[in-house]
């Protein structure tokens, strides 16, 4: 929203210049409250009462920020900068990755932890939103250089985390390997178990089964609800994954087994064009040795890499599963002029919102991140939940669950897009609206904390 495009509601309008106000460069984060403030007009319409906790729910509960300091294999001393936005625990412990990547500031994380708010409530689990990470490129570390940066990021995490508090997972760059080196450093600090303050484990200290699928299962899960309300299935479909880490691999596995062909996938370093369909496990051993989608595609006869996105490709549902902003103005219309039915997003904030716009106009079928890769925060709850019990549960039974919980979102996000916004397909105005919904009772029962 520029200043001329301001909420109507004088609430509304007076939290978004305090946002403007407060963080003036903080571009993703605006963003983010923006569509929620445009989302939950009509919601306060029918609940004034909730209209007090707005300006509550766009200011984070805490914003940690640190240095971390580390020393590399020659010896010379570094230093990187740690964030952790603890931003609403209405509903439960704050709870949400741990990024690293270049990229990583305050607005990135913030952005990401306010998501994380509605995200975690579209689950209908007990858990409120937080988000962290640091300023590194994983990749150019050695592996011992990663686990005395971990280490480092521990020492000063374990002040704030606890299974009660705050309970950290991975994100990009964060993977199983270093939540167990973060894990380690902040047992050996607290001196005792505790394996429900981190989540994305290795199985062997309590990781859940099913965790590293998870968003990537999810994503699809809630695709083929989609897809069933417009009379698709994703049998016989072609569908377009950017990326090739966690989300993206485990997505292509999920499409396959839905009976999809995968017709692309990309990398940060090109894309790869496969009309015949792309051989996961192949591209996941590439992957897994350091290579590329390039790489990848020298070894396939019917695969054809470029550095042109994967979303200009012919499809009829794009997963983008790599990273923010990879679906913009001209992508999108590549896959409106391609006739794509649906995209949804499993990565966080990969289409932008003019993006989002042309799709709309062009009848694509959108499913929010918020909505749509909730799968992995979700059975991240039910790590939790394990830990708690001192249960391990089956991949069967937490696969089980995961389907359950994001059908339910997405019926909430519907619902809700169907009564506050007169179109039960408008799911991006529906997850902001259900999200919120949740998270303004908790905040409303809590009284003004
Ligand atoms: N891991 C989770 O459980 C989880 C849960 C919810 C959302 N997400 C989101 O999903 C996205 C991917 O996370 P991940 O865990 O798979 O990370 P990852 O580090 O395992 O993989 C990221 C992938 O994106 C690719 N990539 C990075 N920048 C790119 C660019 N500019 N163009 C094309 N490809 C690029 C990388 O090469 C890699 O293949 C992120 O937005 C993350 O926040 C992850």
């Amino acid at each position: 929203m520029a200043r001329g495009d301001e909420p109507e509601n004088a609430v509304l309008r007076e939290v978004w210049r305090d946002v403007l106000r407060r963080d003036p460069h903080q571009e993703f984060f605006h963003s983010d409250v923006r569509g929620v403030l445009r989302s939950i007009g009509p919601v306060l319409v029918e609940h004034p009462e909730y209209t007090d906790v707005v300006g509550r729910l766009c200011e984070p509960e805490r914003v940690i920020v640190f240095r971390i300091p580390w020393v590399d294999d020659s010896g010379r001393v570094r230093v990187n900068r740690g964030f952790r936005v603890q931003f609403n625990s209405a509903l439960g412990p704050y709870k949400g990755g741990t990024r690293f990547a270049p990229s990583v500031d305050l607005d990135v994380v913030k952005f990401l932890g306010f998501e994380q708010v509605f995200k975690n409530a579209l689950t209908g689990q007990d858990i409120g939103g937080g988000k962290g990470g640091a300023d590194v490129d994983p990749k150019a570390l050695s592996a011992g250089e990663l686990m005395r940066f971990c280490q480092s990021f521990a020492t000063e995490m374990a002040g704030h985390a606890g299974a009660a508090v705050d309970v950290p997972a991975g994100d990009m760059g964060v993977g199983s390997r270093e939540i167990g080196w973060i894990y380690g450093q902040y047992q050996r600090l607290i001196g005792y178990h505790e394996p429900g303050a981190f989540t994305g484990k290795p199985a062997v200290l309590g990781g859940s089964a099913l965790r590293p699928e998870a968003t990537g299962y999810g994503t699809v899960y809630f695709t083929r609800r989609m897809l069933d309300d417009q009379g698709r299935d994703l049998d016989g479909a072609r569908v377009v994954v950017s990326g090739s880490g966690s989300v993206a691999l485990h997505a292509m596995a999920k499409v396959i087994d839905s009976g999809g062909t995968v017709v692309g996938c990309s990398d940060s370093r090109g894309s790869v064009s496969e009309p015949d369909g792309v051989d996961v496990d192949l591209l996941r051993e590439i992957k897994g040795q350091g290579g590329s989608v390039a790489d990848y595609a020298e070894k396939r006869s019917g695969a054809t890499a470029s550095q042109g996105s994967p979303f200009t490709l012919e499809c009829d549902v794009a997963l983008p599963c790599a990273t923010q902003n990879e679906i913009g103005p001209d992508e999108a219309r590549a896959l409106v002029d391609h006739g794509c039915w649906a995209v949804a997003e499993g990565a966080n904030g990969p289409v932008t919102p003019e993006a989002r716009e042309i799709l709309r106009e062009g009848g694509v079928g959108f499913g929010p991140g918020k909505a749509a890769n909730a799968g992995g925060v979700a059975v991240s709850a039910l790590e939790m939940q394990q830990a708690a019990g001192r249960e391990r549960w089956s991949a069967e039974d937490v696969d089980a669950q995961l389907s359950t919980i994001m059908s339910d979102a997405y019926d909430r996000v519907r619902e809700a897009a169907d009564r506050y916004h007169g179109d039960p397909g408008d799911l991006e105005n529906g997850a902001n609206a259900a999200g919120f919904l949740r998270v303004a009772e908790a905040m409303t029962s809590l009284g003004v904390v």
